[in-house]
């Protein structure tokens, strides 16, 4: 490990995942038992890996001619965590996100409502999450005749 997107730590008071003795890292003193973090935000806003970081642009996965998935970018996302301690659910996780969200976008169309708007402004915490919005409406593709 050992580079710049360590940085900054994030210091918890949870028991688990704690360092086993005092260190320092890049410059950086860290106590015994301390909760540290990979600054995944950092990574995934990084200027150098990602062109407008900061613009909702999932076709930036996609290859030139948007026919198919650039996995070679794709990678670059980190989600899971990195090292020993990196997410064991990952591939649980990659497939109930898949299964929940195609699911989703099958059988729902999504849309903004007349006059509303998403702010998409995050939140910040452990994990970012973007503010309450109320101006979505999801509707049936496929309405199933007979059910209420
Ligand atoms: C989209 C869903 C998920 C995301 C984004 C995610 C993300 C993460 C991340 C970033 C870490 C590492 C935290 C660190 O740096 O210490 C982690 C650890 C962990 N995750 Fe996940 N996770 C997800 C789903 C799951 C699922 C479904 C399971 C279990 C079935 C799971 C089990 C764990 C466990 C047990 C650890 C601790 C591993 C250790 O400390 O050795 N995660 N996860």
């Amino acid at each position: 490990i050992g580079n710049s997107c360590l940085l900054p730590f994030f210091v918890c008071f949870l028991r688990e995942s704690v360092t086993t003795k005092a260190t320092a890292l890049n410059g950086y003193y860290i106590p015994k038992d301390t909760c540290v973090f990979i600054n995944q935000w950092q990574v995934n806003h990084d200027e150098k890996l990602w062109k407008d970081p900061e613009t909702f642009n999932p076709e930036r996965f996609l290859s030139a001619d948007g026919t198919k998935v650039n996995k070679e970018d794709g990678e670059k996302v980190l989600a899971f965590g990195l090292g020993k301690r990196r997410c064991i659910g990952e591939n649980i996780a990659r497939w109930q996100v898949f299964l929940f969200l195609t699911t989703l976008l099958q059988q729902l169309e999504f849309s903004v409502c007349e006059g509303g708007s998403v702010d998409m402004t995050p939140l910040y915490g452990l994990s970012l999450k973007h503010k309450r919005c109320e101006h979505f409406q999801a509707r049936q593709r496929f309405p199933t005749k007979g059910r209420s």
